[in-house]
């Protein structure tokens, strides 16, 4: 199946020559949900307005259900959604106009039915009558997401959805996520929540200073995320990994001092205690112990130092 969204060497310099994007490649999947992670000013925001063909790029293509943004903009921005970071909704006007308002400029008929089903699933509808600036913060948000789902778009681009809102709210912002996608709309959300990514991607982007430093299942960085590694310091310098323990993952450090052991804490057993025996047997002494556990946090931090 071919992607729903494609970006191709995408790049992006902003008057003044900042280079926001460099070259970015990347394919979004019907269905599933997309975490963009990044710090800030890594260009998170710069990206998903050039997909959605609001910023114009300096060179490279994107498409959207195999419409080009730049050629075809008014077929590709049909099947967007985007719900902007910030909150820019007239205080005045009830949430029900707010909404239809939107669909309208989209030129989809006027129809009151699809809008409270909207306003419904987002746990709005008891507000519909209500004016803007009656509600709080957290239904704010959650009206400019029924804005951007107004006209059935295909795929919903949230920047930044729960930047300063509270645990609870948060948690109730990733409902309404997955209950988006289960409804079949693709999701590409960015975030710089680590804990959100975790909770509700299926695939996790890793950007900073406009490149694309990863892109994985989240399953997979999960994976890496039950790995622990114990570092075992010896003695005495080995100059080579004994026989005996060649089943183990274990590497040696370039001074013969340390042995580091990677194991899967998920796994029945680990390993240590046999491990631990078998090193004594092969006449390697031990100094000290410690284990450690790599996080999505690590994985991150590292690849933004490393590039840094
Ligand atoms: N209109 C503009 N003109 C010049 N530079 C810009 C413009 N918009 C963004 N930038 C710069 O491009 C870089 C990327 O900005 P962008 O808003 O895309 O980052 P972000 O990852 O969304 O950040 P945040 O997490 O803070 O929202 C930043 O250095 C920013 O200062």
């Amino acid at each position: 199946m071919s992607p729903i969204v494609s970006v191709k060497n995408l790049r992006k310099s902003y008057a003044g020559g900042f280079e926001a994007l460099k070259s970015v490649n990347l394919d979004i999947e019907e269905g599933e949900i997309l975490a963009l992670l990044g710090p800030n000013g890594a260009g998170k925001t710069t990206l998903i307005s050039t997909i959605c063909g609001i910023t114009v790029p300096t060179s490279g293509t994107v498409t959207v259900g195999g419409h080009d943004t730049q050629t075809a903009f008014r077929a590709a921005r049909n099947l967007i959604g985007l719900v902007p970071q910030e909150i820019n909704l007239e205080p005045f006007e009830t949430v029900m106009n707010t909404v239809s308002f939107s669909r309208g400029l989209f030129g989809k008929k006027k129809d009151d039915a699809f809008v409270e089903d909207i306003l419904r699933k987002l746990s709005l509808h008891d507000k519909k009558d209500n004016k803007i600036m009656m509600l709080s913060g957290g239904m704010k948000r959650r009206v400019l997401i029924a804005k951007a789902l107004s006209h059935e778009p295909k795929v919903l681009f949230l920047d930044e959805p729960t930047a300063g809102v509270d645990v609870e709210l948060r948690k109730d912002m990733w409902d309404v996520v997955a209950d988006l996608k289960a409804s079949g709309v693709t999701i590409i959300l960015t975030t710089h929540y680590i804990e959100e990514a975790e909770a509700i991607a299926d695939r996790v982007g890793v950007i900073n200073k406009g490149e694309i430093l990863l892109v994985q299942d989240k399953s997979d960085l999960m994976r890496q995320l039950g790995q622990k590694q114990l570092k075992i310091e010896l003695n005495e310098a080995t100059s080579r990994i004994p026989d005996a323990l060649s089943a183990y993952d274990l590497s040696l450090s370039d001074d013969g001092l340390m042995l580091t052991y990677s194991y899967d804490t998920k796994a029945e057993r680990t390993g240590i205690t046999t491990l631990l025996n078998e090193l004594q047997a092969a006449g390697l002494q031990l100094k000290d112990l410690q284990t450690a556990q790599s996080s999505l946090e690590d994985i991150f931090v590292g690849l933004v130092k490393e590039k840094a």
